[in-house]
């Protein structure tokens, strides 16, 4: 790149591993869209609070941070034999795992670089570690795959010139490329589909505002911002084809959460006879949990309501204050959950059992 060319907020990694100073790099997505810092993180309580204060967020990217995050911790572990090492490795992932409790990418990470510890507990302490090294860029590199995938079936289910609408950001920032829900429309702005994107803004933290509306229009994609409670309107007005949204864990019925704000798009959407489509990477379906009723949702503090972004206070001081971070989407709202093993329907208990089988069968023939 020229030196003079300013570099957009696309050319940094949302989410890396620094090989040579053993840091889990990341761009602080609490700075944007004015500042673009790049935080350095060595130490376990930085990647922890990392992940708690949204400075690296959205269920992929989240995903990958704890990955990293892990290895960097069993660099460090100080152990005579595999059951000492074992032992610290495991406080250390629980402890990772406490940062957020909706995303189900969190542990699934966790728990993927786990089962490396165990596949290779007979090989000396430094090879698991390399072995987790390995996996943690595995699954980084992965994700670019996935989320390229999951935009090539998404875009089947639109057309050129296409209105679409999009809530929090499932974007290149909350993934390592391309993005879940934005991929289809990076993908489909490469073929020249010329899409016109509306962008929810997403209280109380603004991701849609401060985030997707950044990267695509850094990107030279057509976005607008709306407030959350204009999204109604403009599919009322006819201006929206299909709605495309991320999650943080398809519970085993289809019943999804996702950024709060979500089921509330849903029900306009059915209303409006605008389909809904849920982008999830593999790593984001819990098949372990039955339905939406069994997923944690996360609470956050009342500042982030009330102050955060605002020179005042703009809620009297000590009003009762409910900050749900996600919401559930029912199933039956949604028209499709588009995978990188193909897009499941209705009824949603058989086709995701089907999209995990062919996972394997791909699996196998690697
Ligand atoms: C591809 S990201 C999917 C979801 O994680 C995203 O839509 C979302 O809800 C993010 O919430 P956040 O609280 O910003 O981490």
């Amino acid at each position: 790149m020229s030196e003079d060319k300013k570099k957009s907020i696309m050319d940094y990694d949302t989410v890396a591993l620094d090989e040579e100073n053993h840091a889990l790099v990341i761009i602080d997505q609490t700075k944007l869209p004015y500042n673009t810092e790049i935080l350095s993180l060595t130490k376990q309580e930085d990647i922890w609070s990392a992940i708690y204060l949204l400075q690296v967020r959205g269920a992929p990217a989240i995903g990958v941070a704890a990955a990293i995050g892990i290895y960097l911790a069993a660099r460090e572990i100080e152990a005579s034999d595999f059951e000492e090492f074992y032992q610290k490795f495991r406080k250390a992932k629980d402890y990772l795992d406490s940062a957020r409790p909706t995303a189900v990418n969190l542990s699934w990470a966790l728990k993927r670089m786990e089962g490396i510890v165990l596949d290779n507990k007979d090989k000396p302490v430094a090879e698991i570690v390399e072995e987790l090294h390995k996996e943690a860029v595995k699954i980084r590199e992965e994700d670019i795959w996935v989320c390229k995938t999951i935009g090539e079936y998404g875009l089947t289910l639109v057309n050129p010139g296409d209105g679409l609408l999009t809530h929090c950001n499932a974007g290149q920032l909350a993934t390592v490329k391309y993005g879940t829900a934005t991929a289809p429309m990076y993908l489909g702005q490469e073929r020249g589909y010329h899409f016109r994107i509306f962008s929810d803004e997403t209280r109380p933290l603004l991701q849609g505002a401060r985030l997707t509306s950044f990267e695509l229009k850094e990107s030279g994609l057509d976005v607008t911002v709306i407030c959350d409670n204009m999204s109604a309107s403009v599919m009322r007005k006819g201006w929206v084809n299909a709605v495309f949204v991320g999650c943080d864990r398809v519970a085993a019925n289809g019943d999804t959460a996702n950024k709060i704000g979500t089921s509330m798009v849903a029900l306009a959407a059915k209303r409006y006879g605008v389909p809904m489509y849920i982008c999830a990477p593999t790593s984001t379906i819990d098949l372990n949990t039955p339905t939406g009723k069994e997923i944690h949702i996360e609470e956050r503090p009342a500042s982030e309501v009330v102050e955060m972004w605002y020179e005042k206070p703009m809620a009297p001081e000590g009003v009762k204050v409910f900050n749900p971070a996600f919401d559930v989407t029912d199933h039956d709202l949604i028209a499709g959950i588009v995978t990188e093993y193909g897009i499941a329907r209705e009824p949603y208990s058989e086709s995701l059992k089907e999209i995990f089988r062919r996972k394997q069968e791909a699996l196998k023939d690697e």
